[in-house]
């Protein structure tokens, strides 16, 4: 059972390497033929994965959460990083290709996820936080999202944000999710850095080389750590923590939120000046 506890920064400026990759990073989310599930106490965000291949795997996590099953009380994001794939919500059928996500919200009982050629198996990135309402089961396939543009060759950053769940878009309680595609030759993500301290984040990063690697910056801008980031693994971002990356080759990450609001552009600035 992976449950990852908060840190306050004071404790955080004298954690050692070990002590902040065992706290924030992620290692092995997608593992074949099972749920993997990290529990985040920041928001209570619970991040996982799902790679049915043999098996249909059913969305559970009851001797944890303690609920009869698991949106009793929640809600969830789902985004296909692999091969096409179904998931069965209540006995509705949602096929998702790479990169559709899918919101299922609290009350339905049943989510089932399977492959549709075990030879090139989906790949379900799941995040869920806690929920006080039921929105509508939706999904929004990559065909039809909206991509919005940002940075310059420059600085290394351009790249091409698309939102899945926000306030213009899915609608949900708390999750706003997202996922951010670096183009080839640029490296940067989210520098110049923000922080919220209304919501708490949680970046996947993936379609990396297995060699290639995201230097991962985090904490308060004058306490700044690094985390060396491999492909398909994630960083649990505290509110009180910057979060940006630059990668030895570009990547694709999904970054989630959860917290007070859900306005994406509710961030404070981080002056370069700051950053020590
Ligand atoms: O490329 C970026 O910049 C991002 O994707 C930033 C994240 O969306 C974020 O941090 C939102 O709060
Ligand atoms: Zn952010």
């Amino acid at each position: 059972m992976d449950i990852r506890y908060e840190v306050n920064p004071i404790d955080f400026k004298s954690y050692s390497t070990s002590e902040v990759r065992e706290a924030f990073l992620i290692e092995s989310l997608f593992q074949t033929d099972t749920l993997q599930w990290t529990y985040s106490h920041y928001d209570r965000l619970v991040i996982g994965g799902a790679v049915p291949v043999e098996k249909t795997l059913r969305l559970d996590w009851s001797d944890v959460l303690k609920t009869a099953y698991f949106l009793e009380r929640r809600e969830i994001a789902v985004i296909n990083i692999g091969g096409e794939g179904t998931v069965r919500v209540d006995g509705e059928a949602y096929t998702l290709v790479k990169r559709d996500c899918l919101y299922i919200g609290k009350g339905k009982e049943v989510v089932q996820f399977e492959s549709e050629d075990a030879a090139y198996p989906a790949r379900f990135y799941l995040v869920s936080a806690t929920a006080h309402q039921s929105y509508p089961t939706k999904k929004l396939p990559i065909s039809e999202a909206v991509p919005t543009k940002l940075g310059t060759d420059a600085e290394s950053n351009c790249r091409t944000i698309y939102k899945y769940i926000h306030q213009e878009g899915i609608q949900s309680c708390q999750l706003m999710v997202g996922m951010t595609l670096l183009e080839p030759n640029n490296m940067w993500n989210t520098m110049p850095a923000h922080l919220h301290d209304r919501r708490m984040e949680a970046y996947l990063y993936f379609d990396m080389e297995p060699s290639s690697r995201v230097m991962h910056l985090m904490g308060q801008p004058n306490e700044t750590r690094h985390i060396i980031v491999k492909n398909e693994q994630a960083i649990i971002s505290p509110p009180w923590s910057i979060h940006s990356g630059v990668g030895t080759s570009h990547y694709t990450f999904i970054w989630a939120m959860a917290g007070e609001n859900y306005t994406f552009t509710d961030m404070d600035p981080v002056p370069m000046e700051a950053l020590t």
